[in-house]
């Protein structure tokens, strides 16, 4: 049977008394110089203010489908004593966040890894059952640039540019706390941003690139510039593509604290394809890693 999960990412996960307290301040102001090749756009974005809970989290819900595996969920990784049902993936998801979160102690989760690895789809799982609020950072970037996308700030200002705004945002992020953030996919590759985010817990969606591959043909390249170029049709291109980022990639992801493996994952629950893993079974084996992390 088919159920539903209900993410409410709303402001007021922002605005409740906890989180107030513990964040430094409700929006940001940007103040870096940036290196790109338009001078123009340096009084642009200094003066941009990071709204964070308005463009972010403000007023959204994301209404997500736990479908699927559910009937090859494992008890061993659910760790729920018997065949689990999508209801009882968010008990146990509950529970486990339950457990955990007086173990991270207000810490902010960083989720890594590829293009389309989910980062934020799980991210989103995570903070609302952790009661964290939610950030993504290409979405930040965006904003702090005038509500430009990602793919026209590749295009006119170049990568150099995109990535010290990365950085910045990082930088920024990592001084709060209940945070759960989807990073840039190539956030990993500057040692900076690892300084950053090892304030928190990092962890590393590993998705196998045919995965990843089938998921960005499914939405197309548009968004994601490093993307653009190859010739032949959309699975074909995004998986020569990626193939080559995460040659260049795969030891910086390994910094990451905590490494959630969907063949892992998919080993354990006896499901054939990583494809029908659900998000709600990642977020559960993101918690089980984290813990295992925490309680080393
Ligand atoms: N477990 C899953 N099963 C099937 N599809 C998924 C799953 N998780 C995410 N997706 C889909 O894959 C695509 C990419 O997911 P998402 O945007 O969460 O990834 P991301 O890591 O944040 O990507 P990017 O870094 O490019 O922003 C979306 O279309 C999403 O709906
Ligand atoms: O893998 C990457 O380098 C990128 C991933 C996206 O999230 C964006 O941050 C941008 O398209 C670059």
């Amino acid at each position: 049977m088919e159920a539903k999960v209900v993410q409410s990412l709303q402001w007021s996960t922002l605005n409740s008394s906890e989180n107030i307290m513990r964040r430094p301040s409700s929006s940001l102001r940007y103040t870096k110089r940036f290196n790109g090749n338009d001078q123009r756009h340096h009084q642009t974005l200094a003066s941009c203010h990071l709204g964070f809970g308005k463009g972010v989290i403000g007023q959204r819900s994301v209404v997500l489908k736990v479908s699927c595996s559910s009937q090859n969920v494992s008890a061993s990784v659910l760790e729920s004593g018997s065949v689990p049902t999508s209801s009882d993936e968010a008990v146990i998801l509950k529970k486990k966040s339950e457990d955990i979160e007086p173990y991270l102690d207000g810490r902010c989760i960083y989720l890594v890894g590829m293009m389309g690895s989910g980062k934020t789809t799980v991210g989103r799982i995570l903070s609302e059952t952790l009661g964290y609020s939610f950030f993504d950072c290409d979405t930040l970037i965006e904003q702090a640039v005038g509500g430009t996308t990602v793919a026209e700030i590749f295009k006119l200002y170049g990568e150099c540019f995109f990535r010290d705004n990365e950085t910045e945002i990082i930088r920024k992020l990592s001084s709060m706390q209940r945070l759960v953030v989807s990073t840039g996919g190539g956030a990993v590759v500057r040692p900076i941003n690892w300084k950053y985010m090892h304030k928190g817990i990092s962890v590393w969606l590993d998705v196998p690139l045919e995965a990843l591959a089938r998921r960005i043909a499914k939405v197309g390249t548009d968004s994601r510039p490093l993307l653009h170029g190859e010739s032949g049709d959309a699975y074909t291109k995004a998986l020569e593509r990626l193939s080559t980022l995460l040659e260049d990639r795969g030891e910086a992801y390994a910094n990451a604290s905590a490494r959630v493996s969907l063949e892992n994952i998919a080993a354990k629950l006896g499901c054939k394809d990583v494809c029908n893993l659900t998000p709600t079974a990642i977020a559960i084996e993101a918690l089980v890693q984290i813990e295992k992390f925490l309680k080393k």
